[in-house]
């Protein structure tokens, strides 16, 4: 008799996921998976998509697909890349180097966390080939800053993606009662030998840890201005991630952005913000032409990033899902993810009439009012 093939394990990312809340330590799922204070925003980043309805074109040849793009100049297969998450060696013992390698499998954009447990340095000679932007903090002691930046040029990094929603951060409930500490085997690999920077994320201090590290560290005075300040000195073109709204977005132009992350940084800041599906179509609309927008945050399936789409992205990006991908099998987790929701786009498209991403118009999706 013959055996049927083995069944597929893992057929969506909410599989990724289920495996990764069995899986991970306590403290590092719960900083993963967590938003800020009651999660308002966090259960709405991912409800908004179900308020949007796709109006799909029929009789349209879909048998040959394209959904390769350009972003900032350079080719990208599918407009699917990874956003930056912090500390993801806790994940899996490869890390961002892992993370890394997958983007540059798949030719998408890896964009590393300032506060990486692998450094610029060992992530650029992981991932040679790839995309890779850098994401940046910016601390009080601004020659840390200004290095920071000078050796993710000299890495390889095309871009650099200023993080503005983040002076302080939210309250993730979870991590002050775990007391949230970076397990001690690990290191804020970009800070090493510089004190504080280094191990203040492993110091709770009775609360969490990140409160603490970003607290003491960060720069709360940060403004438009240093945006210029940024590129007084750096080569690299300058994204913003972490705009919600259509004035700072034109603001961000006249400051010489040349992108725009539309994000509420996977809902952990201010709880109550909007889900970023639905303010991405008033910032399309003001910036029009003038810049890139891409978007993050809930972004789970493909038909997700159909409408992201639709609705005025370039590209999306994922957080938690590709943490969810790299605790599953590193590597090889984090290509299957990208994979598979690469391939619910594709579907997506087949069946709603588009052969290119040029061809997802802003009226194959609609929000019926009965939805609102
Ligand atoms: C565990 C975790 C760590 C994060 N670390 C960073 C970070 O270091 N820098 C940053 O700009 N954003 C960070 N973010 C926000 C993500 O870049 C992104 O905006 C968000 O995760 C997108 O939402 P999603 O997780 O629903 O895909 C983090 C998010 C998570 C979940
Ligand atoms: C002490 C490390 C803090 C990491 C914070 C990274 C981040 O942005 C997040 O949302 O979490």
């Amino acid at each position: 008799m013959e055996s049927k093939p083995s069944k597929p394990s893992m057929t969506c990312l909410a599989d990724f996921e289920d495996h990764a809340y069995q899986i991970l330590p306590r403290n590092a799922l719960d900083y993963y998976r967590s938003g800020a204070d009651h999660m308002q925003t966090l259960k709405d980043n991912r409800r908004a998509y179900q308020r949007y309805r796709i109006s799909p074109k029929m009789l349209v040849d879909v048998s040959k697909r394209d959904l390769s793009t350009r972003i900032m100049g350079k080719r990208v297969e599918f407009p699917i890349g990874i956003a930056p998450t912090a500390m993801q060696r806790m994940a899996h013992p490869d890390g961002e180097c892992a993370s890394a390698r997958a983007a540059q499998e798949l030719g998408t954009i890896f964009i590393m966390s300032t506060l990486s447990t692998s450094s610029i340095e060992e992530v650029a000679q992981a991932a040679p080939q790839a995309t890779k932007w850098f994401q940046l903090y910016i601390y009080k002691d601004r020659e840390v800053t200004k290095k920071l930046v000078l050796r993710a040029e000299k890495a390889g990094f095309k871009a650099l993606v200023l993080t503005v929603d983040a002076p302080y951060f939210g309250r993730r409930l979870a991590d002050v009662r775990n007391q949230f500490e970076l397990p001690s085997h690990l290191r804020m690999a970009n800070f090493v030998g510089l004190g504080d920077l280094e191990t203040k994320a492993g110091q709770s201090g009775g609360g969490s840890g990140i409160n603490n590290y970003v607290a003491s560290l960060f720069d709360q005075s940060l403004s438009w201005q240093d945006v210029a300040w940024l590129k007084s000195f750096s080569q690299l073109p300058i994204i913003l991630k972490g705009i919600l709204r259509a004035d700072d977005a034109l603001t961000g132009i006249q400051y010489g952005a040349s992108a725009i992350i539309v994000s509420n940084h996977g809902a952990r800041q201010l709880d109550g913000v909007l889900a970023t599906i639905d303010v991405l179509s008033s910032i399309k609309e003001a910036v029009g032409d003038r810049c890139e927008l891409y978007l993050d945050g809930g972004v789970t399936q493909g038909t997700d990033v159909l409408k992201a789409l639709a609705l005025g992205a370039k590209m999306v990006f994922l957080g938690r899902p590709v943490i969810w991908g790299l605790a599953h099998s590193g590597q090889s987790g984090v290509e299957q993810t990208l994979r598979l929701i690469k391939g619910e786009l594709d579907s997506a498209m087949a069946l709603s009439g588009c052969t290119t991403l040029k061809s997802v118009y802003q009226d194959l999706v609609i929000c019926p009012k009965s939805l609102m």
